[in-house]
């Protein structure tokens, strides 16, 4: 019954090799070394059987064989499954290194050849480090290690050097192998090469947090910033700053050269403002033509910090000052800036609406200029915003009213009237226009109010048709560049003109020099358009802009008014006097009536009659007048 036999069976078509051990009881040990495909097992058993077993064991022995046999084919199936997964997954896309304990290459796959550069042949017997790229420092490679030791796992973004010497970062995964005695025998490193991934992040992240057009951070990262600034601030018991910066005349330059043009001029406006400042600081578009710089940590004593921030304001300044040269144009432009100083006890908003109140201020002290911060310029603007909210309602509960300034010929009879505004506010009293006209520029409310007394000073033009002294007055209306500027405003005086019935030719729209001068061409454009339907065109406050003769000869003008600040002084400036005449004799060349406003006084009158002036408004003739007073003058 002890029938001890072992075989030895080698397959030709696989190179198996194939033991059968102790057959004695039903103990039947196979050792497998390499998979097997076809064999004939039940044939070669049953000759087999028939050799080494007792006939009478025979059918017993050979049914036991045949189920260890299935049984054994069944796994020998599986395994080979497996083998042929375990195949198909080291050829993946990942990368894939095993090194043995003492991490030794043993083995890599083709996608680490590909990602690395490195044929499996350059690498056995290596060490992984020679794919190191240096980025990473040696506490990077312990702490690896130590997490490898105590969990057998790391996963992490490494950047490593290829064959060809460029740096790649990758997603790297390590894992130890043990043996049953939790000895590591192999660590398996799989990894895929991140930089498109990390591109595409990278893209996400400027396209969220920079603008495009300067590259600097844009307004999300400031405020982002600024936050962490103010906690710093508070940390470190230190004051910072915020400068805020809004260019002056961008829109012009925007209108008038196109927006290629002020692109151009932002980008390098945001140059110039990266190296006026140091590489801890922050510079910001905020929007616009606003950009803000954030300078941290300047000093623990507030006066120091403030004379900090001055400095840094005059040299930013300076450096948007130099010329520009764009296009092939030398471009003039210059900066308002508002500062405000940022300390532990602020919080963000508060920060920077004091920097733009500040930078406001600066612009309302004539641009190119800086301007700290005070709690006075708070009750101004305070001041401003109720003026605002007060003069919303002044539109639409009839608070403004028409005054009228007489016009009158050499020989002082009235030939017409200027328009003048006032504001009757209920708790105010009569508010002048010098304090609301810019207010409602600004917000955009001189829109309807400009309409409101285009339409009033038309029904009196008609109102004064009925009535023989005043048919032949002619109303002059100062307009507004920004209702100029309205896309709709020849419509707007037709539609006033249709509405009213009013002869157009009495009706004369006044407009100051330097802002008709900073217009594009489509407001001459429309000013044709209008002088063309018998509308008269003066240009107010003469002398005290531009001046450009090239402009003045282009835009459709009738009259010139000499500003009042050359009459006041004509007759003790013979600077002024010179300077009226020349206009007098210049209007006169081009064939443009002239008329001269604030004069007071008689001899200032004779004067101007004297230099060829033949029309004339002051107070030497009347101030400007409610209706009924104004009537009364004309009596
Ligand atoms: N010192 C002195 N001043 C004299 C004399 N004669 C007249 N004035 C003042 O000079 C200003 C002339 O108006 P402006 O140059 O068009 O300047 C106007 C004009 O630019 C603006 N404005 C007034 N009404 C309107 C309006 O309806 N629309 C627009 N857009 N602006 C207006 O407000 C400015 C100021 O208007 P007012 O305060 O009424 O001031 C008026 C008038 O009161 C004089 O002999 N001496």
């Amino acid at each position: 019954m002890f029938a001890v036999v072992t075989l030895l069976i080698k397959t030709e078509s696989d190179g198996m090799t194939f033991f059968m051990g102790n057959t004695s009881s039903r103990l039947v040990f196979f050792d497998f070394l390499v998979g097997m495909q076809s064999f004939k097992w039940p044939q070669w058993l049953e000759k087999l059987a028939k050799h080494l077993l007792p006939s009478m064991e025979l059918q017993e022995q050979y049914d036991l064989l045949q189920q260890e046999i299935t049984d054994l084919k069944k796994q020998l199936l599986e395994a080979e499954n497996e083998l042929r997964i375990t195949r198909h997954a080291f050829e993946s896309q990942d990368g894939i290194l095993v090194t043995d304990a003492n991490n030794i290459i043993l083995k890599v796959n083709s996608a680490f050849t590909r990602l690395t550069g490195y044929r499996q042949d350059e690498v056995l017997g290596m060490t992984p480090s020679l794919l190191k790229s240096g980025r990473q420092n040696a506490d990077f490679y312990r702490k690896m290690w130590t997490e490898l030791r105590e969990h057998h796992y790391w996963q992490g973004e490494v950047w490593d050097k290829r064959k060809d010497g460029t740096i790649y970062p990758k997603l790297l995964t390590i894992k130890a192998i043990t043996d049953d005695s939790h000895h590591v025998i192999n660590y398996i490193a799989t990894f895929s090469d991140v930089s498109q991934q990390k591109e595409a992040k990278e893209n996400i992240y400027r396209l969220a947090f920079y603008d495009p057009l300067t590259q600097l951070p844009n307004r999300r990262l400031l405020m982002d910033r600024l936050s962490l600034a103010l906690v710093n601030s508070q940390k470190n018991k230190s004051y910072g700053a915020i400068l805020f910066i809004d260019l002056d005349n961008f829109k012009t330059l925007n209108d008038t050269k196109g927006h290629d043009f002020g692109d151009l001029l932002l980008m390098e406006v945001g140059s110039r403002l990266s190296s006026s400042v140091r590489q801890s600081d922050m510079v910001a578009r905020f929007g616009g033509d606003e950009f803000l710089v954030i300078l941290e940590d300047i000093s623990s004593d507030e006066q120091i910090a403030t004379q900090g921030a001055l400095r840094v304001a005059e040299k930013v300044c300076q450096a948007i000052r130099h010329t520009y040269e764009i296009k092939g144009y030398h471009y003039h432009c210059t900066a308002s800036i508002g500062i405000s100083l940022l300390s532990g006890g602020n919080n963000i908003h508060e920060v920077l609406r004091r920097a733009d109140t500040a930078m406001y201020h600066a612009k309302q002290t004539g641009r190119d200029a800086y301007c700290l911060f005070d709690p006075q310029m708070q009750a101004m603007i305070e001041h401003k915003a109720g003026l605002e909210a007060d003069l919303r309602v002044a539109v639409n509960q009839n608070q403004l009213l028409l005054y009228y300034q007489i016009q009158v010929d050499a020989e002082q009879r009235a030939y017409g009237a200027e328009v003048l505004l006032r504001w009757l506010h209920p708790e105010r009293g009569l508010v002048q226009p010098t304090q609301f006209i810019s207010l409602a520029e600004e917000t955009g409310l001189i829109l309807p109010i400009g309409h409101y007394v285009l339409m009033s000073a038309c029904q009196q033009l008609k109102a004064w048709e009925q009535s023989e002294s005043t048919r032949d007055l002619v109303l002059s209306v100062n307009i507004s560049i920004r209702q100029l500027c309205q896309d709709d405003f020849v419509k707007q005086i037709k539609d006033i003109l249709e509405v009213t019935q009013v002869n157009p030719s009495k009706l004369k729209i006044e407009l100051t020099e330097s802002l008709v001068m900073d217009g594009t061409s489509d407001n001459a454009k429309k000013m044709l358009e209008l002088q063309q339907l018998g509308i008269h065109f003066a240009m107010d406050d003469f002398g005290t802009g531009y001046s450009s003769l090239v402009h003045l000869k282009r835009l459709p003008l009738n009259q010139l008014k000499i500003d009042r600040s050359f009459v006041g002084n004509i007759v003790n400036n013979p600077n002024d006097a010179v300077i009226v005449r020349a206009i007098i004799a210049m209007a006169a060349a081009l064939d443009l009536e002239v008329i001269a406003e604030g004069v007071e006084s008689q001899e200032q009158m004779e004067i101007l009659r004297q230099y060829g002036c033949k029309a004339f408004q002051g107070y030497l003739f009347s101030r400007p007048l409610p209706l009924e007073e104004f009537h009364g003058l004309l009596h």
